[in-house]
């Protein structure tokens, strides 16, 4: 029996027959049927959505005359273990990329097992769908390796792998097209009750994403205050784990599931003409005591669990489907057919006429993302939609948020904090919020409990050395971790230096944790100027000529996604000290707003180019740093597009 380590070969499998809908996609169910093992591996969740969409597909085809059905089974990559690979014959893969190019941290040690195996895997079938995001130079890169590793091992390919740019679901729903395709001809995968071993599986006691601690919020204080409307209001939140068994480690994020604005909920509720007691069926990303349940009453639904700030092209087509009113089912037909010229386009490259979910219909895309799903409802209001469930269904999952811890463990383990800028915006002439920094602001009050868990950044951690200087740079809430970095510092015997990089607006208005940062680092305090336009936040570790060795990390901050870069470059403490007397590293003050004429981050850097192309190739030449990481450190020095 070929199963992945840790797996004793004579565990006792219990196949129990389960039915309940809403534990159809554990790997605890499990019924009679044709096999297919579907591996998920996630960051934030998407691989495991599109795992459930694709399991429902697989589940309704019929095969043969006997219309015998597939029995699809859904395993997190965290738990590869239970897998025996010796069972399996058709094993589809669908997981994301992470950090700067690496595998979601769950999935990790499945990754390393694929590499490191070099059990023959010939009698399976398999086919890979890879999730990322073009704006990151790694794009795929794990699918990527995945797949390459599948077929190393002598696996067989059903169909190409499909590499998928964020949500992108035309691209998805053709990849879930041609695996449905081929598998609806195999009449020769076997039927069987499944073999999963499932008692290494985590137990449900341990907070996780699927199941949050319920952390009563102890402390908020404003860090910056808002005396106009360009100031930033920026708060420090501080909650109690206590009994937990919750833990982490400095630069680890902690998961946050927000709640929606009640007001928008009864908004959207009026608009549908229901009056939120209505019954639903509970959405099975849930989290508990709501997951216990059946069902839930829709306000209670939506103010949770459903997405009212991205909107589902479903939604459009629904709309599209009922309104009554002429003129805006053209207007909706039009949005999701967009003009000739791009189907044309569209048609000419992708050869589908599966245009409408695709990136490439920029107007449709262009709408959907400056609007909410009330903007769409109020747009298109000559609808009447007959049931809540009509309605959901068209919604996306309210998805947790993550903040980078900003306390160290070392200071107070039952105490998390973290450091959130409250998002307010205007858009369309509209007040926009964000959801989380405003559920916390505005929402949630001290002693309120509120869903938390952790979520790991293994690669972005102080170095073990404690001798070895630090140089941390992390303009605007961008310092939120390196607090963490900092407290733990201060606790050491004999820390390295610590040179910290912070950037704001105004010295007296948004200077973050002044008082703190002042205390411990009263000779380095290096002021960069404004963050605003920064893309990049670059961290350097200098590390001994022992230690030598190049570490890539992205760290889970409040930043858009594109924005998120953490990069850690070597340098030898001698050659740091050296460049230090050589003026190559000099100390840059600015704050952006504080005079007359704005100098901002990319305009010292211009300056500066030469210089630091210099230290760059010097970084180069010490280390064996490849090609990725220099499209990396081009793309922190291009701030605004300009190539220096
Ligand atoms: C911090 C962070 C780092 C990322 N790094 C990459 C990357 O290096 N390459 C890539 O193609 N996508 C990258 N992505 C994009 C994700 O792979 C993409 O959003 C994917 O849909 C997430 O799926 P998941 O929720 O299942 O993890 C990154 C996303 C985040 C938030």
């Amino acid at each position: 029996m070929l199963r992945s380590p840790n797996t004793s070969e004579s565990s006792n499998v219990t196949t129990q027959k389960t039915t309940g809908t809403s534990d159809k996609y554990k790997p605890s169910y499990t019924v009679e049927g044709r096999q297919i093992l579907i591996v998920y591996g996630t960051e934030y969740g998407f691989s495991e959505e599109v795992s459930r969409k694709l399991f429902d597909r697989l589940s309704d085809i019929e095969i043969g005359k006997d219309e015998s059905r597939f029995q699809p089974r859904m395993v997190n990559a965290k738990d590869y273990t239970c897998i025996d690979w010796e069972q399996e014959q058709i094993c589809l893969i669908i997981i994301s990329t992470s950090g700067d190019g690496v595998p979601p941290t769950d999935a990790r040690e499945f990754c390393e097992f694929l590499t490191t195996t070099d059990t023959s895997l010939k009698h399976i079938c398999y086919s890979v769908l890879a999730l990322g995001d073009t704006n990151y130079p790694q794009f795929c890169k794990t699918g990527k390796q995945v797949d390459q590793r599948m077929s190393e091992l002598l696996a067989s390919c059903i169909t190409d792998r499909s590499d998928v740019d964020m949500e992108d679901w035309s691209v998805i729903n053709r990849w879930m097209d041609k695996v449905v395709q081929y598998l609806s001809e195999q009449s020769s995968i076997e039927t069987r009750m499944d073999y999963l071993d499932l008692s290494s599986l985590d137990d449900d006691s341990i907070p996780s994403r699927h199941n949050p601690f319920m952390a009563v919020l102890k402390v908020k204080k404003p860090l910056t205050f808002q005396t106009s409307e360009d100031d930033k209001e920026t708060i420090h939140c501080e909650f109690d784990i206590t009994d937990s068994g919750l833990s982490w480690t400095s630069g680890d994020a902690l998961g946050i599931y927000p709640e929606n604005n009640p007001s928008h909920v009864e908004n959207i509720l009026k608009m549908l003409e229901f009056d939120g007691t209505e019954k639903i069926n509970t959405p099975v990303w849930a989290y508990k005591p709501y997951s216990d349940t059946g069902d839930i009453d829709l306000y209670t639904a939506i103010l949770k669990f459903y997405d009212l700030k991205c909107i589902k092209i479903d939604l459009l087509q629904l709309l599209c489907d009922i309104v009554t009113e002429e003129r805006e089912k053209t207007e909706l037909q039009q949005l999701l057919q967009q003009g000739v010229c791009s189907i044309i386009i569209y048609l000419y490259f992708y050869k589908t006429t599966d245009f409408k979910t695709s990136k490439s219909n920029s107007f449709l895309y262009e709408y959907i993302n400056e609007r909410e799903v009330r903007d769409v409802l109020e747009n298109f209001n000559s609808f009447v939609i007959k049931t809540p469930k009509q309605f959901v269904s068209c919604l996306k999952q309210l998805q947790p948020r993550y903040y980078s811890i900003s306390s160290s463990p070392i200071v107070d383990n039952n105490t998390v904090c973290v450091t959130a800028a409250v998002v307010r915006y205007k858009l369309l002439g509209q007040p926009r919020e964000g959801v989380t920094t405003t559920y916390l602001q505005d929402r949630l009050e001290v002693r309120d409990r509120c869903p938390v868990f952790m979520s790991r950044n293994p690669d972005f951690r102080l170095p073990s050395n404690n001798n070895v200087p630090v140089i941390l740079i992390g303009p605007g809430t961008g310092i939120a971790p390196f607090r963490a970095f900092i407290q733990e510092k201060e606790k050491q015997e004999n820390p390295g230096p610590v040179y910290l990089y912070f950037g704001c607006r105004h010295r007296n208005k948004d200077f973050l944790y002044k008082e703190e940062l002042g205390k411990v680092l009263p000779w380095k305090q290096l002021l960069l100027n404004d963050y605003e336009n920064a893309n990049t936040i670059l961290v350097v570790f200098s590390l001994t000529q022992r230690q030598n060795k190049t570490i890539h990390v992205s760290c889970k901050c409040t930043l858009p996604a594109w924005k998120r870069y953490f990069i850690l470059l070597p340098i030898n403490i001698q050659k740091l000290e050296k460049w230090e007397q050589n003026g190559l590293i000099s100390l840059k003050v600015a704050f952006s707003r504080d005079q007359s004429q704005k100098v901002y981050v990319q305009d010292l850097l211009l300056k500066d180019s030469k210089l630091l192309w210099q230290l760059i190739d010097q970084i180069l030449q010490y280390s064996s740093v490849n090609s990725m990481q220099i499209d990396s450190i081009l793309y922190i020095f291009t701030p605004k597009d300009n190539t220096v």
